[in-house]
């Protein structure tokens, strides 16, 4: 048993001795075996808090295992597709840039205008009076607190303070509300902290954010602190623990993350980088008012009776070495998963394409001079060091354009244009990091700053490199994956946008090279890697409507797999139907269109 093992056996004791992990003392699990031995007493211990966890369905069970501690497993057979847990996070806020387009209470999207602003604090906003009504309970206390932060501001463009911050103030004061013996309290205080195993640097900035809290809560004195639960500022630190450790992003539909809520049921869910299940917000609710957000877990593949549910708690397309980095500064383990314990020849994470094109890859090199060849014909790669230099800036500039996407996309859109070329002429794979996260960021961007007019260059530039992202993600996803359904959606999307100049009415047939006819128009992704290589792709006219059809009707179906069968995908899967509904109509317009005009031509010609 290696010291993380350790560490999280200690964990699972501190939660089964007390259900308060601050009170457990670090001498308390000396030994390995003594920690075996109370893991394996802890299944029956987490039974003896019954009060706990009521809305675990019956099928589901929460065992304790001596790596991971605490973790849910399914007691029967699940399909892929189905919703394993729904459930409305015990605390939810959206993160400062979408206060202004988001209600507070149910998250939906709307205008500035259209939301009515809290008149008080004016910083959370609302769709209409029935949510804002329903959010009262918890912004009551939030609202004056919000106040008090402005007018304790030295000046007037003091933003508020983070989702981190105001999160965990409202977890507290519903604390306080719901009583620190019952069972929401509990349920919180159980969440595994780390507050033992902080680094230096995280140990300083929770020390950061627990003054922030003070201020913000306008705490002043350890009895002040009393009425949370909480006795001393440690206390405060490992809460901000608990939280990071357990914190989920809240997203909509499309993925965008609105910002950071806390459930402790799905927070039991134990982490793996090749996940059997998924958290996402569908927002396909019956009463979205009262229930959204709701937050459900999804089967992404079919799970086994004796299984235990995963998801992943980072970005899988990332290579091994920077998931192992942020799940030990984060999480504090070491991920052994099936993906991390394998012997992969190349990692499609980190692959350059054959320098002889025969088909093969050849793993990235991680040094100058070091060799590599195609795992296939065997051909060296050359010129390894350009390739490490195309990395390391590959990398270094996306970090920055991520962090500009926002502040300046226009900066953001020349350095990931510069970039990507760099990285192909490099030799790397579409799903090789860092060019796929770089493509992705390249499609959000040329999204995001469509021209009013939109030219044909520039949809057609954004559709190649919305098919360039589904190339790369098809090769680490899992089919039917959120991420993998919402690119086919944006892909269909892009496709099905009228084309402002279609070059098949400038006499280009709309066919695609190399795919034949219309009807060849597949969507597996080796025939869309074939035809965005093309320099006819995308196609114009009927081949491209046909084309946005068949991407919609393959991202329906992901859809229904990643956002849940039951709510046939959710709100995002509601849209594609309706999409797929009027390009049917007008696929159909156009061949009647066709048909009329073919039944015509005869009687031109005989009179000619
Ligand atoms: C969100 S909690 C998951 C539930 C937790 N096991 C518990 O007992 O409350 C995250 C923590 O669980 C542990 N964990 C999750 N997945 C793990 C894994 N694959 N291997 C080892 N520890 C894991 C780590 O300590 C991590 O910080």
């Amino acid at each position: 048993m290696s010291f993380t093992d350790l560490r999280a056996a200690r964990k699972t004791k501190s939660y089964v001795q007390s259900s308060i992990p601050e009170t457990t003392s670090n001498s308390s699990a000396s030994n390995t075996s003594d920690a075996q031995k109370e893991n394996a007493e802890s299944t029956t211990k987490v039974a003896s808090f019954p009060e706990l966890y009521k809305a675990l369905p019956s099928a589901l069970e929460i065992r304790v295992s001596e790596t991971s501690g605490r973790g849910i497993w399914t007691k029967a057979s699940i399909r892929a597709g189905t919703t394993i847990l729904s459930l409305k996070p015990h605390a939810a806020v959206l993160s400062l840039r979408h206060l202004d387009s988001h209600c507070s209470a149910c998250f939906a999207s709307a205008t500035t205008s259209e939301l009515r602003r809290c008149t008080k604090c004016r910083v959370v906003r609302y769709c209409d009076g029935t949510c804002q009504n329903n959010d009262w309970g918890m912004h009551k206390q939030e609202c004056e607190a919000l106040q008090r932060w402005f007018q304790a501001a030295p000046s007037s463009d003091v933003a508020p303070p983070s989702d981190a911050i105001r999160c965990m103030g409202r977890i507290l004061w519903k604390k306080k509300k719901s009583g620190l013996d019952g069972v929401w309290s509990k349920e919180i205080d159980s969440m595994q902290s780390h507050r033992k195993s902080l680094q230096p640097s995280s140990f300083e900035t929770n020390t950061h954010l627990a003054q922030a809290l003070v201020q913000y809560m306008g705490l002043s004195s350890p009895a002040d602190l009393a009425q949370f639960g909480l006795s001393s500022a440690a206390d405060l630190v490992d809460l901000i623990s608990r939280f990071t450790t357990n914190t989920f992003a809240i997203t909509d539909p499309s993925l965008t993350s609105l910002g950071a809520s806390v459930s402790p049921i799905v927070a039991l869910i134990n982490h793996s980088c090749d996940p059997n299940a998924v958290v996402v917000f569908p927002r396909a609710s019956a009463d979205p008012k009262a229930l959204e957000p709701l937050m459900q877990v999804v089967a992404l593949r079919d799970i086994h009776p004796g299984e235990e549910i995963l998801t992943s708690y980072i970005d899988t397309i990332l290579p091994k070495s920077s998931r192992v980095k942020t799940l030990q500064d984060t999480y504090y383990f070491t991920c052994t998963c099936s993906l991390c314990s394998a012997k992969l020849e190349v990692d499609p994470r980190e692959a350059l394409h054959c320098p002889k094109n025969c088909g093969g890859s050849c793993p990235l090199p991680i040094e100058d001079h070091s060799l590599v060849q195609c795992t296939k014909c065997r051909a060296p790669v050359q010129s390894t060091d350009a390739i490490v230099d195309a990395v390391r800036v590959g990398c270094e500039g996306l970090e920055k354009a991520t962090s500009l996407e926002f502040k300046d996309p226009a900066k953001a859109i020349q350095l990931t244009t510069n970039l990507i070329p760099i990285l192909i002429r490099a030799g790397l794979a579409p799903s090789s990091h860092p060019l796929l996260g770089l493509t992705r960021l390249h499609e959000s961007l040329l999204i995001s700053s469509f021209p009013s007019p939109l030219t044909q260059d520039y949809l057609d530039d954004t559709i190649r490199t919305a098919t360039k992202v589904i190339t790369g993600l098809s090769a680490l996803l899992r089919e039917g994956h959120p991420v993998l359904a919402i690119a086919y959606t944006e892909l269909g999307k892009l496709l099905a946008v009228d084309e402002p100049s279609p070059k098949h009415l400038a006499g280009n047939s709309g066919v695609i090279s190399g795919t034949g006819s219309e009807h060849s128009l597949s969507t597996s992704t080796s025939q869309l890697a074939s035809m965005v290589a093309s320099s006819s792709y995308p196609p114009s006219g009927p081949a491209r409507l046909k084309l946005a059809y068949n991407t919609l009707l393959r991202a329906r179906e992901m859809l229904k797999v990643g956002f849940g069968k039951d709510n046939e995908g959710g709100a995002v899967g509601k849209e594609v139907r309706e999409m797929l509904a009027s390009l049917e109509k007008e696929i159909s317009v156009w061949k009647t269109g066709v048909r009329n005009a073919l039944e015509d031509m005869p009687k031109v010609q005989s009179s000619g």
